[in-house]
């Protein structure tokens, strides 16, 4: 392991990834590689979610392939050093930032969208000219093992490399030093991830997890919201970092919204949702024995049929669900649970007794009290009257705060998440007589003379001083000019 990533920081101390052109051509080419071998990535990802290929292309090749297109278009403005304002000391020198890479970058995936947690990160680190260590999760093998594969075929050998292998594999990377650790997982190994790094004193980004609140209020339409909020909850069998986890609601609309709710069930998969190619399947045993006892003493509304042999969970709703209850504290997959509230006062107050979410829904037609709600919580990002959106929109940054994260990604955001923003000041060695005010011995006037360039504070005495200074100085100018 320590030889690898020795060999890729090689690569990254030749400095070719520094070159926009070079960061231009090498996401020309990821580009190419999906576009190109689309057919053995949708296997791969169908292999390892049972997920159609109009699913897997539509929820994670298109965002691969838009974010690659926004970075080839932006790249050339994002790398340019950025002139900044300037004081009195410094206004005859030149000040600017330049984003410069960080250096070597490694990037943990998660299972639950194997190719687009992966590769949408590579990007950004790319972009920003960085060297990258992939390591994909082993729980997604297939997608782990074709982007294994696709990767060196496409892209410089030396400079992005991919290690794929289990806990034991990411423990020793973990001990490796690195410029940056971007996660994406559960909270619990994000501990992990952080407390390696911090022996290196290593940036994280981490991607967590947790649990989104979806608020819905009695001011709204009905059948779209419980069509939106359908969609997100069941895409990919509730295995969405991002999904409406649970519902708060006035009790009064509880059963409205298992009603619509198991319509639009209907109407997406069928009379028979295990034969529609667009539900998926929970992505190993161990999770699915897990979501299953979650189901125990609850209300269950409509769903909870399940299949061991295919891994197969229902689309699930449970009704006045108590908040202290097992299904209440893990994340879920397919189950949707219920629980009742007075009003958004009550709803608030439950969302902030509870660590803060990745994200949160709110259905209204009344705006002020959607503000109200985004006002008065905190989560990662928020949706209004849908679910899931933010995630597409990458001039948006995502990411989690709190328990379910820190540090954003998507577009420009994750250029500047891999970047280091470099403070340049370049003076002349001439004019030493103004610097001379800084040099010991330090007095009184030079004190004054520092708040009047520093804070521009000055007093009358000084600045008749300066005034008549200056005058001088324009007087000198003309008489050298022959004006007099
Ligand atoms: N915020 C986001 O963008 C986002 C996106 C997707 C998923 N998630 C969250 O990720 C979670 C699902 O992922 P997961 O954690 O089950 O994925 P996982 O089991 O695939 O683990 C993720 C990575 O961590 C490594 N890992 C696991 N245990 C480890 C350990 N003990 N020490 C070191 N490395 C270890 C694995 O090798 C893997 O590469 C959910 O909580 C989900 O909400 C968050
Ligand atoms: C179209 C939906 C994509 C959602 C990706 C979410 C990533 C987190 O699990």
């Amino acid at each position: 392991m320590e030889r690898e990533v020795q060999r890729v920081r090689q690569a990254f101390l030749s400095g070719r990834s520094r070159s926009l052109r070079f960061r231009l051509q090498q996401l020309e080419a990821l580009r190419r590689m999906v576009q190109e071998r689309e057919k053995d990535i949708l296997a791969a990802i169908a292999a390892d979610l049972c997920k159609s290929e109009f699913n897997a292309y539509s929820q994670e090749v298109i965002t691969v392939l838009g974010e690659i297109d926004f970075m080839l278009e932006n790249l050339p403005e994002w790398v340019t050093a950025k002139p900044v304002k300037k004081n009195l000391l410094t206004m005859l020198d030149e000040a600017y930032i330049q984003p410069q890479p960080l250096g070597v970058v490694l990037i943990i995936g998660a299972w639950n969208y194997p190719f687009v947690l992966t590769i949408q990160p590579l990007i950004g680190a790319i972009a920003a000219g960085n060297a990258v260590i992939i390591k994909p999760s082993e729980l997604s093998e297939n997608t782990a093992k074709i982007v294994a594969k696709l990767l060196p075929q496409y892209l410089d050998q030396d400079l992005y490399i991919v290690i794929n292998g289990g806990v034991e594999e990411t423990t020793e990377l973990l001990k490796q030093r690195f410029d940056h650790v971007f996660y994406t997982g559960n909270t619990a190994v994000g501990k992990i991830v952080m407390e390696a790094a911090a022996k290196h004193l290593t940036p994280v980004t981490l991607e967590l997890g947790g649990k989104s609140p979806c608020y819905v209020d009695k001011d709204c339409d009905l059948d779209i919201v419980c069509r939106r909020i359908t969609w997100g909850k069941y895409m990919n069998c509730g295995q969405t970092c991002i999904a409406p986890d649970y519902i708060l609601c006035e009790a009064s609309l509880q059963s409205q919204i298992v009603w619509k709710i198991k319509e639009t069930v209907k109407e997406f998969y069928g009379e028979n949702i295990k034969e529609s190619p667009d539900y998926e399947r929970i992505i190993n045993l161990r999770h699915f024995k897990r979501i299953l006892s979650l189901l125990e003493g609850q209300k269950i509304a409509f769903g909870g049929e399940t299949d061991e042999a295919t891994r197969y969970i229902a689309p699930t709703v449970l009704t006045d669900v108590d908040p202290k209850t097992k299904v209440m504290q893990e994340e879920i997959g397919p189950i949707l649970p219920i629980v009742p509230v007075k009003n958004v006062d009550e709803a608030i107050d439950f969302i902030n007794e509870r660590e803060k979410p990745l994200a949160l829904y709110v259905f209204s037609h009344n705006h002020k009290l959607i503000k109200r709600m985004i006002d008065e919580t905190s989560s990662g990002g928020v949706t209004g009257n849908d679910v899931i959106m933010h995630f597409m929109l990458n001039s948006l940054p995502f990411g989690g705060v709190g328990s379910s994260g820190m540090g954003a990604y998507h577009g420009k955001h994750s250029f500047d998440t891999f970047s280091h923003q470099r403070p340049c000041l370049l003076k002349s060695l001439k004019r030493e007589g103004a610097n001379k005010l800084r040099y010991p011995p330090n007095s009184q006037s030079k004190v004054d003379w520092g708040k009047f360039f520093l804070l521009k504070r000055f007093n009358k005495e000084k600045f008749g001083l300066l005034l008549l200074t200056f005058l001088g100085i324009v007087a000198a100018v003309l008489v050298k000019a022959g004006y007099y």
